[in-house]
């Protein structure tokens, strides 16, 4: 049956399927398949599920107003209202999650993403009516027993149909997963460890808008990539209101990012999988939320109009664009490039059948059917073996300065050393953790574990990592030693006052070329603290900014040498410790960072503002190492840079010129 027009409404939704590349999608007779159009513009395919009526709807004596007419269209009839709309597919009630996985072409986009285009699937729709159940299944089951196998949710299948596709077209690659949400406009990581921080959000011509230092972690298996979801999920805010129990309080963005790693597959593909739920749209008048959950109420409304009026304007012909207001929302900067850029788009509409919801369904639909209308130009993302192979010795190179910094700093003489050696891997340093940096261990040993494998069956791993950092040669947290008499915690100020407890040191290798020859005559090991060193703490985990950490600093004027004790404490290969547990110290002092430069608006000259913060330079991670003034100087990528502050006068952000920094030969390794 052909669906009628809207009457009375929007003149009748366009029906004709959104379409992704190299023609995943059926054709209907007479229909012509679209051949791969790459670079050509694409429309985001665009489905609708409709959940069943819930039991307290069925209670109430809710009417289904809600009709799926078969081949794509839906019926909405209600007193006032009788409207037909058009897409892709419409799944109804009866609908399994198979049968979502399959029909909605989520498998011809894993395999896109495998082919290296950035893909992304997004659920969006009424609070409680049914996105986190449609892209992760049933997942408070979970918490207590698994769930059913049939139950599994859009991610869960595609992260099986990705590794199967992997394993069947024999290609190697390297994956790696990345979790975020928007709460309250502030983007917060799931997967980092210790209490959620705001993380800032950066845009390069290079990689367009992106979270910055995001934390990434490696998986090869299918349980390793499931349990990072289900903890990430626990970690993601939610709430009970009137119409859901477990209703999610923030948008979450899930991404796996793919790279062909083998040799042979130059070009390099890279392409990214990106799932997100976003928070559903709500009445405060109906959910009944006051206090906090109103004001995640009204953070949500907003971030979801911001990504409506984007969505309006990008369904316009692309010769017709005006301006698209992504920077109105924290969601639509992110999701920037999967609606009008070159990624590829599912889109899938989630409504209730109840007509107690029925203006909500209403709005739902046209929103959808806009979305239906909204094209991209999809590309693969390429690399070429000699970018690739550059971009790999950066990384090398920033990982092994990372790695000798946080050795330092582990290396900590005011607590007992009990070294417990990783065999086979001489020379060795004493590595002491304790002090500051257990505080986040402890918070986060439950992430820690399985980031560390005890939680992975044998065989599966998963691993820590920064965005675009090679996984063969990311440093590894020690495995912490559960602490006699009390909980996991390894030892932190807060709960283990003991010198002892606070202590956890393992013995790690320290290849030959990071071992600095000593300088004549220095000796004995200077306090240490990670604050003063600005650099990251022990770990990547530790990466974030101290909020602290620009106050102390601000007051500062002592030079920057005794400010960085840097490379000094590693005992040369030959030596070792002393036998008194001190280290040798055998490399000269830090050098001092570059004289004061008087800078726009901070009005610092003449002080040093240490922190930890992290910056992108030239498309790449750094450590800031110091502030004066409006310069910053960093550890990149490529060595230090100085790195100028500008603050962009149109959108107030801050962008900065580089330039080496006159010490950087002190530093190469
Ligand atoms: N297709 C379905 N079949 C059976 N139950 C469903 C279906 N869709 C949703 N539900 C149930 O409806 C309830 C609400 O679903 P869910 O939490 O996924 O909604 P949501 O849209 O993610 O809500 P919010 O935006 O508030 O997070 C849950 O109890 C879920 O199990």
């Amino acid at each position: 049956m052909e669906p009628e027009g809207e009457r009375g409404g929007e003149p009748q939704t366009d029906r004709r399927p959104g379409t992704l590349p190299r023609g995943q999608e059926r054709p209907s007779p007479g229909e012509e398949r679209e051949g791969p159009v790459e670079g050509r513009e694409t429309r985001l395919r665009v489905v609708l599920r409709v959940r069943p009526l819930t039991c307290t709807e069925t209670r109430r004596g809710d009417r289904r107003v809600v009709h799926s007419l078969g081949d794509g269209a839906v019926h909405v009839s209600a007193a006032r209202h009788d409207a037909t709309f058009g897409f892709s597919a419409v799944f109804d009630a009866s609908a399994s999650q198979e049968a979502v996985f399959e029909g909605s072409g989520m498998r011809q986009l894993v395999e896109l993403a495998i082919d290296g285009f950035s893909c992304t699937v997004f659920a969006f729709g009424q609070t409680g009516s049914g996105k986190t159940y449609t892209l992760m299944g049933p997942l408070t089951q979970s918490e207590t027993q698994p769930a059913s196998p049939a139950l599994l949710g859009l991610m869960q299948r595609s992260f099986a149909c990705l590794l199967e596709q992997s394993r069947s077209r024999g290609s190697d690659l390297a994956l790696s997963a990345s979790y975020l949400e928007i709460y309250n406009e502030q983007v917060r990581d799931l997967l980092s460890p210790g209490p959620p921080c705001a993380l800032p959000l950066r845009w390069s011509k290079t990689r367009g808008f992106y979270v910055e230092n995001q934390l990434s972690v490696d998986f090869e298996n299918l349980e390793a990539i499931v349990s990072l979801l289900l903890q990430g999920s626990q970690r993601r805010r939610t709430s009970a209101h009137a119409l859901n129990r477990h209703s999610s309080r923030s948008h979450a963005l899930l991404t796996i990012h793919i790279r062909s790693r083998a040799p042979s597959t130059c070009p390099s593909k890279q392409g990214t999988l990106c799932f997100v739920d976003l928070a559903g749209s709500e009445r405060v008048k109906e959910t009944g939320s006051s206090g906090e959950l109103s004001m995640e109420a009204n953070s949500i409304n907003r971030s979801l109009l911001a990504l409506g009026h984007c969505i309006s304007l990008l369904a316009k012909p692309r010769g017709k664009w005006t301006h698209i207001p992504y920077r109105d929302s924290k969601l639509t900067r992110l999701l920037a490039r999967s609606l009008g850029g070159s990624g590829v788009t599912l889109m899938v509409a989630c409504i209730s059948p109840s007509s107690r919801c029925l203006s909500e369904t209403l709005s739902t639909l046209h929103y959808a059917s806009r979305a239906g209308r909204v094209t991209t130009r999809p590309l693969a993302n390429r690399v070429s073996r000699e970018k690739l192979l550059q971009t790999l010795e950066e990384e090398i190179h920033a990982l092994k300065l990372e790695n000798l910094s946080l050795r330092q700093q582990l290396c900590l003489p005011r607590v007992p050393v009990r070294s417990t050696e990783v065999p086979g891997n001489p020379p060795k340093a004493c590595l002491s953790w304790g002090g500051r940096a257990t505080r986040s261990s402890c918070d986060n040993q439950p992430l820690l574990r399985s980031a560390h494998a005890p939680q992975i069956p044998p065989g599966h791993s998963t691993r820590l990592r920064q965005p675009n950092t090679t996984s063969a040669s990311i440093p590894r947290l020690p495995k912490l030693p559960p602490a006699s008499g009390r909980s996991s915690c390894p030892g932190c100020p807060q709960c283990c006052p003991g010198p002892a407890d606070a202590t956890v040191s393992q013995v790690l290798p320290v290849p030959p070329m990071l071992q600095p020859a000593p300088p004549e005559g220095s000796a004995g090991v200077l306090p240490l603290r990670q604050e003063d060193t600005g650099l990251p703490g022990s770990h990547q985990l530790h990466r974030h900014p101290q909020p602290h950490q620009g106050k102390r600093s601000q007051g500062r004027s002592r030079s920057l040498s005794q400010q960085h004790p840097l490379p000094r404490e590693l005992p040369g290969p030959e030596r070792g410790p002393s036998p008194e547990g001190r280290v040798i110290p055998s490399a000269p002092p830090w050098p001092g960072l570059p004289e004061t430069r008087v800078g726009r608006g901070t009005g610092l000259a003449g002080r040093a503002d240490l922190s930890s913060h992290s910056r992108t330079v030239d498309g790449a991670s750094s450590r800031d190492l110091a502030r004066t003034g409006g310069t910053t100087t960093a550890l990149g990528d490529t060595g230090i840079w100085d790195y100028k502050d500008h603050t962009d006068p149109l959108y107030g952000h801050t962008h900065g010129a580089l330039q080496p920094a006159r010490h950087s030969q002190f530093i190469s390794v």
